[in-house]
């Protein structure tokens, strides 16, 4: 299983390169490694087994950030009700050789900011990313899907895109001034 030990931090240089594409069908060896991207999302947002296994909760994880070059991410986005009880995935998926398709001008931020589990630092500022996102990609099998996601589906899956172009998210904070905010940006 994959846990904090794993995960390689700012500095390293895998984090800034560009990954490979993904040749389908996976080897084995690829195969375990994404699904263990994805276990590793479910195990670090259930309590029991976070504190057990010190795992900082996630809910993406990129392969570059294991040290993995490939374009390969995991997102676990679950939906909650009003008690905090887990209703159902919104997004669960491991997405292979992702290719944005568009995106809209109209942009987000999380009002938290960002984070990353590859910068063990708090990053202040809006991260500005474009609200809706439309990109195809391959699952597991090799199969090609179309999503468009919006809002903090589309932050979440851009931050990963990101790690996949050695982009970290403080890339795009603005310097001058990390809370700015123009008419274009909307607040999560
Ligand atoms: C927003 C958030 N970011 C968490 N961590 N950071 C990450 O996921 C990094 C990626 C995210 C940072 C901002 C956008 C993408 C990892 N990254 O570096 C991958 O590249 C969380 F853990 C988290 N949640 C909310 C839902 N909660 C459900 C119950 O379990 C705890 C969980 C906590 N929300
Ligand atoms: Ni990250």
């Amino acid at each position: 299983m994959i846990t904090m030990k794993d995960i390689i931090e700012e500095g390293h240089p895998t984090l800034r390169s560009v990954a490979e594409p993904v040749e389908f069908p996976l080897s084995d060896e690829l195969r375990k490694t994404a699904l263990e991207m994805h276990e590793f999302l479910v195990n670090s947002q259930n309590e029991e087994i976070a504190e057990k296994y010190d795992l900082r909760p996630g809910v993406g994880l990129a392969a570059p950030q294991i040290n993995v070059n490939k374009q390969i991410f995991a997102v676990h986005i679950m939906e909650y009700d009003e008690e905090g009880n887990e209703v159902g995935p919104i997004l669960s998926e491991i997405i292979f050789n992702p290719k944005v398709i568009s995106h809209s001008v109209q942009q987000v931020a999380l009002k938290e900011g960002e984070g990353c589990l590859s910068v063990n630092r708090e990053v202040k500022g809006y991260v500005p990313r474009p609200k809706r996102v439309k990109f195809t990609y391959q699952d597991i099998d090799g199969n090609e899907h179309t999503l468009k996601l919006r809002d903090y589906e589309a932050i979440v899956t851009q931050h990963e895109l990101d790690h996949l172009k050695g982009i970290f998210f403080y890339d795009h904070i603005n310097e001058e001034n990390p809370f700015a905010q123009d008419d274009n940006l909307e607040l999560l």
